[in-house]
């Protein structure tokens, strides 16, 4: 048979989206959503490779598609060892630190995982595309003021990376021309400076920046500190409360900003002033990312599920626009961001990159 087909895999905490492409083309997408109740029986993510493993070649099977059509196999990256950005095969060692969670648990560290799985019963390559940790910092932005903590770079860098490269196409330039700062605003919030296509900095999107959906962001760290010691949380629940119950959640009981809008315009006024406080965040946060590149700012980028809310994107336009042009990539799509990714290597247009060659394995 034919092998045209690319097979596209991105595991998340309630789905696993899968799309097929043939070169650009979107062949069919799917999200097999997973009730709590099948996802909670498995004592870690990892667990769940078999379950999740059997749905997509399921849906294979039912959608006609056959392995052998399959060129490559693709899946989001996890929460790897600091790396640089890019096009990685999926390795051995790639796997073994994905079982192992090396930075923690996330429903993506699964993805290498299945690609692999598929890819090896046909003998052919699996990919993994700009992960959460890519880490292209400057070195002065890993020092957070305290010895003991290191400013992390987690983020959504697929989403950035492929809405950077959209950008840039769209403006007929290369990405090393410009220097850009991306706002992906989704149920997490990653603000960052991308230096003529590199990542130099930017808030770890589970626990700084701006407040988001369902997430703190940063915090005064003394009222933090007491709230830790004052015998009324366990540590899992000060966690839950900065990531799950934060941001939206905490204050009005909903991550859904399209439920916050019905409230403001229903008169609601806590739901305005706190929609407000969350777009003068983010801001704020573009903002101090223009100081980064010393206010040498191309174009800022708003993306993610967020900014489908003129309300908030008005509000910081109002804000950012001094800075720089703005353009709006509404939600973002990580399948076509991943078959980009190795399409980007099939043509030869960049080579892909070997996890044990790019990251520091001092274990
Ligand atoms: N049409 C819309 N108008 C306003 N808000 C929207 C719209 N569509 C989605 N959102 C909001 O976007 C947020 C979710 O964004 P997104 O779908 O990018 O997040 P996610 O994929 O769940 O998480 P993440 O982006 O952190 O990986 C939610 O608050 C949701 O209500
Ligand atoms: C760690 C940032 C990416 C995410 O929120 O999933």
């Amino acid at each position: 048979m034919d092998r045209k087909n690319i097979l596209v895999i991105n595991p998340g905490s309630t789905s696993t989206k899968v799309a097929v492409f043939n070169n650009k083309e979107k062949v069919i997408l799917n999200s097999i959503d997973h009730k709590p109740d099948d996802l909670e029986k498995f004592n870690s993510i990892v667990d769940q490779y078999e379950y999740r493993l059997n749905l997509i070649l399921n849906w294979l099977k039912e959608e006609g598609i056959e392995t052998s059509s399959l060129r490559a196999v693709v899946g989001r990256g996890g929460l790897l060892r600091p790396m640089p950005g890019g096009t990685y095969l999926v390795t051995e060692k790639m796997i073994e630190d994905l079982r192992k969670g090396v930075q923690g648990e996330h429903a993506s560290n699964l993805g290498g995982i299945l690609a692999k799985g598929i890819a090896d019963k046909e003998g052919i390559k699996a990919y993994i595309v700009d992960p959460v940790a890519v880490d292209e910092f400057d070195e002065v932005a890993r020092i957070s003021g305290m010895p003991e903590i290191k400013r992390k770079s987690l983020l959504h860098a697929l989403n950035i990376k492929a809405v950077s490269h959209r950008l840039a196409d769209e403006l007929n330039k290369e990405l090393k021309e410009l220097n850009l700062i991306v706002a992906h605003l989704g149920g997490g919030i990653s603000v960052a400076p991308v230096k003529k296509g590199r990542i130099v900095d930017v808030n770890n999107a589970n626990e700084m920046g701006p407040f988001s959906p369902e997430r703190t962001g940063s915090l005064p760290v003394g009222d933090l500190a007491k709230m830790c010691f004052s015998g009324k949380y366990t540590y899992k629940e000060i966690k839950t409360k900065i990531k799950g119950k934060g941001g939206l959640v905490g204050y009005l009981g909903t991550n859904d900003a399209r439920e916050v809008t019905k409230m403001i315009e229903n008169g609601d006024k806590k739901a305005k002033l706190i929609f407000e406080a969350m777009g003068y965040q983010i801001a704020k946060e573009i903002a101090a990312m223009a100081t980064v590149l010393n206010g040498d700012v191309n174009h800022i980028i708003l993306t993610g599920g967020l900014s489908y809310s003129k309300l908030l994107t008005e509000y910081i336009k109002d804000m950012v626009e001094f800075i720089a042009q703005i353009t709006i990539y509404p939600g973002g799509d990580e399948q076509e961001a991943l078959n980009n990714g190795v399409l980007r290597v099939l043509e030869g247009k960049e080579e892909a990159k070997i996890y044990e060659n790019e990251v520091k394995i001092d274990d």
